[in-house]
């Protein structure tokens, strides 16, 4: 006898996950070309031949000094100003550059929009780039789906330039909004990607209309993009208390294995320590087991102090430390050669870093 065909209502649960969405990952890109908000008022006339407007080029000056603003990256430089320029007398104003359509902004004029693992996230995600099922892209004016990568009816429609991302990732209740494909899908995960440009809304400066200076002062392009899924694992600290021992059990082996395959003979007091400084009885754990003379975790020690345990960041901090400590070295005082970066992570795992000091 065959078991009892699934009901609709079974169907449409396994269909669906079982939690609300979320934002699992977050990126951000910008073009190469960065302008400090200081210099943009002459490079802005220069490159628009409106010297001769120094009312609006004062006027342009003091906006950006109040703008809250030190720095903008835009796509338009100088080097594409020139490729796309005809001639001067095409322009629409006298002091406005004309250029043929530039190209829109190439794939490697952007840093890559690799999304960064986010804190909270479904196992085996952390640091593998997710598997994306939908993709709702922000096109002026509108946000869609992509062709052919989320079929189905419209996404939602969020007109207003500034607000788009957050009204995109907001909106709940309308067909295909990633809200809904990530809760309606068990497993989906939906990229939400926005790029903004100013190329399309740069003009040389009209004599006798301020009102226009203010939108060269305050915009800049940029790139983000979110992963939006249902139901991740939020992270939870459950951290044994068997931590410290068997660390202190391991450390030793994973040193040994790590010398070897460099080659190198190493008696660990020889050695500069930057381990990551997971809590105060993992160090006197991995002090102890290796017969550390005192003061050769003391820059994991002080940053754990200072810091606390800041995951993976922290053995940077130590390695920053370290470096502070040798620059302030006593007299005489003769530093290793060779050194360890070891850091631990769940599971458990002991990554170990060999390394020598460079000179
Ligand atoms: C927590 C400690 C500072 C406590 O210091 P001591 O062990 O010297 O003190 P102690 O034995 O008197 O313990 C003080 C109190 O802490 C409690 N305690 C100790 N270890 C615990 C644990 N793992 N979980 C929950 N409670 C714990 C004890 O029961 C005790 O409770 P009571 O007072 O009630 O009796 C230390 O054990 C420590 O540094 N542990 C290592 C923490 C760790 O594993 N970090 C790795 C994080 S993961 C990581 O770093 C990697 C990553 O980020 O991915």
């Amino acid at each position: 006898m065959g078991s009892a065909p699934a009901t609709v209502g079974e169907i449409r649960r396994a269909q669906r996950a079982d939690g609300p969405a979320a934002v699992l990952g977050i990126g951000t890109a910008n073009p190469p070309t960065c302008i400090a908000q200081d210099d943009y008022p002459d490079y802005y006339f220069r490159v628009t031949n409106g010297e001769h407007l120094t009312d609006l080029k004062a006027k342009l000056t003091r906006i950006c000094k109040k703008s809250g603003i030190r720095q903008r990256y835009m796509h338009l430089n100088e080097d594409l100003l020139a490729a796309t320029r005809t001639s001067p007398t095409a322009s629409h104003h006298p002091s406005t550059p004309a250029w043929t359509s530039p190209p829109p902004p190439s794939r490697s004029s952007l840093r890559p929009l690799q999304p960064k693992p986010s804190p909270i996230g479904p196992p085996g995600h952390r640091n593998n780039p997710p598997n994306l099922q939908h993709l709702l892209r922000r096109t002026r004016p509108e946000w869609r789906p992509a062709p052919r990568v989320a079929p189905g009816p419209s996404a939602p429609r969020c007109p207003a330039p500034c607000s788009t991302s957050t009204a995109a990732m907001a909106v709940a209740g309308r067909s295909s909004s990633p809200k809904e494909l990530a809760e309606n899908n068990r497993g989906a995960r939906v990229l939400v990607a926005c790029s903004e440009i100013t190329l399309i809304a740069f003009y040389g400066p009209e004599g006798g209309c301020p009102d226009n200076i203010l939108g060269q002062a305050l915009f800049g392009d940029g790139s983000g993009a979110v992963i939006i899924g249902a139901r991740p694992r939020g992270m939870e600290y459950h951290i044994s208390n068997k931590v410290p021992r068997l660390l202190g059990c391991n450390v030793e082996r994973c040193l040994i294995d790590a010398f070897d395959a460099l080659g190198v003979r190493a008696k660990w007091n020889d050695l500069f320590w930057a381990i990551h400084p997971g809590g105060r009885a993992i160090l006197d754990h991995i002090e102890e087991v290796l017969g550390l003379d005192d003061g050769k975790l003391a820059a994991s020690r002080h940053v754990l102090s200072e810091f606390g345990n800041m995951s993976g960041t922290t053995v940077i901090f130590v390695l920053d430390e370290l470096r502070r400590r040798r620059v302030v070295k006593k007299e005489g005082e003769a530093l290793p050669e060779w050194g360890v970066m070891m850091a631990f992570g769940p599971g458990i795992t002991i990554e170990t870093l060999g390394a020598a000091r460079s000179r």
